[in-house]
């Protein structure tokens, strides 16, 4: 569990809304470290399609989940030392992810890697659950969304970006599934928690989600300094 001296952002929120984006982004800014949790549920479904497991096989997933030997470096990742950061986010290799994320044992594998990432000076992180489960104590817990036809045209742009072709019918009914499946679970659903500020980036640019972050951060720091060093 993070002690109160390590500051923690979280940003949860629906697929290629722009979380990873921004939460990389205001880390840098803020000089944090950056966790993106959804590479690991992507690493493992990486793993598991290459040794032919079954998206049902919770024991072998969550065996892959306790021991792959991943890193992330020069802003990308690697697996037993091999640079996979194109293969991870191929979207079938995403929708792998989202089929095996609901299983109990594959989260409680992934938890204390993801909460080893919490180091001084401080750390964001995005993904369905930072702020809810992984690191409750959050300075700052934002659910950054957009409309799902904003994702699936930055989605769009992306894949193009990357040379690879995409239809929007099929984007928009990937993320449509995608959210569905994320939100429905029983365990860590993709859901705005109580205590998460909103963020709906469907009409702003990413410097301007990224200022919204960095001035919500701010104001929690200016919050918690006055709740414990009250005004005389
Ligand atoms: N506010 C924005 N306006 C326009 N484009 C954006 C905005 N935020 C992010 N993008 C772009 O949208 C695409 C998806 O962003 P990103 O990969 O960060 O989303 P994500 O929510 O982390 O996706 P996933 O959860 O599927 O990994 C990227 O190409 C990014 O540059
Ligand atoms: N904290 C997280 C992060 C990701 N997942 C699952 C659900 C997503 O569909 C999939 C891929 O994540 P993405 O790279 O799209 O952010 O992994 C999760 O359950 N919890």
């Amino acid at each position: 569990m993070n002690n109160h001296a390590i500051p923690i952002i979280t940003i949860d929120g629906p697929s290629a809304s722009g979380k990873g984006t921004v939460a990389y982004l205001a880390a840098q800014k803020l000089g944090f470290h950056y966790l993106d949790s959804g590479a690991l549920y992507r690493l493992v479904a990486l793993r598991a399609l290459q040794d032919n497991i079954d998206a049902s096989d919770e024991m072998q997933l969550a065996e892959i989940a306790g021991k792959i030997n991943f890193s992330f470096e020069n802003s990308l990742v690697w697996l037993d030392g091999q640079n996979v950061d194109s293969a991870i986010r191929a979207e079938s290799c995403g929708e792998f992810a989202s089929r095996i994320a609901h299983f109990p044992a594959l989260r409680a594998a992934l938890l204390q890697r993801q909460r080893d990432f919490c180091r001084l000076p401080g750390l964001v992180t995005d993904g369905r659950d930072m702020g809810s489960v992984v690191f409750p104590d959050a300075a700052l817990k934002i659910y950054l969304t957009a409309s799902v036809e904003e994702r699936a045209n930055r989605r769009y742009k992306q894949l193009k970006e990357k040379g690879i072709n995409a239809s929007m019918p099929n984007l928009l009914q990937m993320l449509r599934e995608r959210d569905q499946r994320d939100s429905d679970r029983a365990l860590s659903p993709l859901k705005q928690h109580i205590d998460a500020q909103l963020l709906d980036t469907s009409s702003l640019s990413i410097d301007e989600a990224v200022k919204q972050v960095l001035d919500s951060y701010a104001a929690a720091e200016l919050h918690a300094r006055a709740r414990t060093n009250p005004v005389k």
